[in-house]
């Protein structure tokens, strides 16, 4: 590994302000255009009628210009530098330069939070430094800026990968014991300088202010900026250097190589797919296989490992109920999101024709139920609770046969894939939330959920005006539920999902009028929302 110096890469943070500053001043001379960063079929009908490639892209304007800007500069090896993060990795094309080799600084990784980045621009940083009007000569050139205050982020923040690498090399065995200790809240104690966030911030609004002046006003006495000093300061502070300690603990907990983060095995199962969803392909060496969902909770809050990764809703059949009271009896927190979507298959142990019995997720039902009734009436069907569970009772049965997924059936070794004439085209899907659970919370991107769950009090209307706090604060509730309370058979809490981080004002302040309506409110944690789903292989 290369020696490498804080302070050296300290001057590199400082020299990339300017680049951040001056983009953000040029992308303040045109109107915020909101058209151009809405999906193509939810944009304005002048945006959608765009000619040429673009009539056949679903993501937004914005998503075009960049992805292209991204798939050019790959051609030039942008994206083999270890300083340099796609926003869409997945579509890029082979370099047609030959490789670079680079000095071997970082572990090999593919840490990348470029979606939480462009939630925080596009809610948080856009709005204030733009103007909100709609002017479509401007599309263009404001797409352009926009992706160089993008990129420009992106390096920033990611940066944070170097600057934790030279903290480790400097104070090697303190970290390393935190790392080994999966003590991801004190990594951050530990990175955490608050004297040098203060220097930056102070730096950055000054060099905003010098930069930013309009000249003209100077000699008035009545100054302006195009953007004002202080706001490019509070971004600073509040986003880009929150997220940079994010990606610096992220980095540090996959250093040494140890586990540091549980899922549901073995290998290969759903939530093996959902760990590598979030923590990159590089991370499989920091996975560590737990054979249930409790066992997942024991090792996340005895700090086995930092993290724990479990199915938490299936688009069909609704929340993981297992998994929603091991929350509830837990002081963890969620701290991600992500969704894994696999088309099903069907898979068995032997190569026989014989079907005594059908073990089916119930999420696979609705799509199963006319081919089992056709082809395998006799049959007893299992319906279970996941195709990672179909899979393993698959194998412990004669003549059994699993509704699967490729991964989940590889996973437990049922070699022969049942091919049916009546498979519908193309094959239903199996599409499942997973969280992400540890002990720290995650910083506010601007687009992010909270759960939570609470006590109303055992008066008649308790909960109509615990509801009305969220109404009249504006929070968007997305979920309630009632739930078993903990301990007290036949009394029900509410488990409720919100949109928003509890660091937002609006939902502070709607927690706060809370804690009158009700007789307990518990935090489970505020966390990146995930809107995609992507199909994974
Ligand atoms: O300079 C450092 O020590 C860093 O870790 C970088 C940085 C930053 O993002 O600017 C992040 C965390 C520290 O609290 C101070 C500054």
């Amino acid at each position: 590994m290369t020696r490498v110096l804080l302070d050296d890469y300290r001057n590199d943070l400082i020299r990339q302000e300017e680049t951040i500053i001056f983009a953000l001043i040029e992308r303040a001379q045109f109107a915020r255009n909101a058209a151009i960063y809405r999906k193509r079929s939810e944009t304005t009908p002048s945006l959608r009628e765009f000619k040429g490639k673009y009539s056949s892209f679903q993501g937004s304007f914005l998503d075009f210009l960049l992805s292209g800007t991204e798939k050019l500069h790959a051609l030039n090896r942008r994206y083999t530098a270890p300083d340099e993060n796609a926003f869409f990795p997945h579509l890029l094309p082979e370099p047609i330069l030959q490789p670079v080799n680079y000095p071997t600084v970082l572990i090999p990784n593919s840490i990348n939070i470029n979606e939480q980045i462009m939630n925080v621009y596009l809610q948080k940083i856009l709005p204030h430094v733009t103007v909100d009007v709609d002017d479509s000569t401007t599309y263009g050139s404001a797409a352009n800026a926009d992706v160089a205050v993008l990129q420009a982020l992106s390096k920033r923040i990611h940066f944070g990968k170097f600057i934790a690498e030279a903290k480790f090399q400097a104070e090697t065995e303190k970290y390393t014991q935190l790392i080994r200790n999966n003590d991801a809240a004190g990594i951050m104690a530990t990175l955490t300088n608050m004297v040098v966030e203060e220097k930056v911030a102070k730096r950055v609004c000054l060099k905003a202010s010098t930069y930013g002046q309009d000249i003209d006003t100077q000699a008035s006495g009545n100054p302006h900026w195009k953007v004002d000093p202080q706001l490019i300061s509070d971004l600073y502070l509040n986003y880009v250097m929150p997220l940079t300690k994010e990606v610096q603990v992220a980095y540090l907990l996959q250093r040494l190589h140890h586990p540091s983060v549980s899922f549901v095995g073995p290998v290969g199962s759903l939530s093996y797919s959902a760990a590598i969803n979030h923590f990159g392909d590089f991370a499989k060496r920091n996975f560590e296989a737990v054979a249930s969902t409790a066992d997942l909770f024991t090792n996340v809050g005895s700090n086995k490992t930092a993290y724990g990764v479990v199915a938490f809703e299936d688009a069909l059949t609704g929340i993981v109920k297992d998994t929603q009271l091991r929350l509830l009896q837990s002081h963890l927190k969620i701290i991600a999101e992500t969704v894994v979507v696999k088309p099903f298959i069907i898979a068995r142990k032997e190569s026989s024709k014989e079907v005594s019995s059908i073990y089916l997720p119930a999420s696979a039902e609705a799509s199963f139920g006319n081919v089992i009734d056709r082809l395998w009436s006799t049959a007893k069907v299992i319906v279970v609770g996941s195709v990672d569970e179909a899979s393993r009772r698959a194998l412990e049965e004669e003549n059994a046969i699993a509704i699967t997924t490729d991964d989940a059936a590889t996973a437990f070794e049922l070699k022969h894939i049942v091919e049916t004439p009546s498979w519908t085209k193309p094959p239903p899907t199996t599409s499942v939330r997973f969280i992400i659970v540890g002990k720290a919370c995650s910083s506010p991107t601007g687009k992010d959920k909270t759960c939570l769950s609470m006590s109303v009090k055992h008066e008649v209307g308790s909960l109509l005006s615990a509801l009305q706090v969220f109404k009249d604060n504006g929070v968007n509730m997305t979920r309630l539920e009632s739930i078993p309370r903990q301990g007290n058979p036949w009394d029900y809490d509410f488990f409720v999902e919100l949109d928003g981080h509890h660091d937002d004002d609006k939902i502070k302040k709607a927690l706060d009028q809370l804690k009158s309506h009700t007789t307990n409110v518990q935090d489970f944690g505020s966390f990146p929302a995930v809107e995609h789903e992507q199909e994974t292989n």
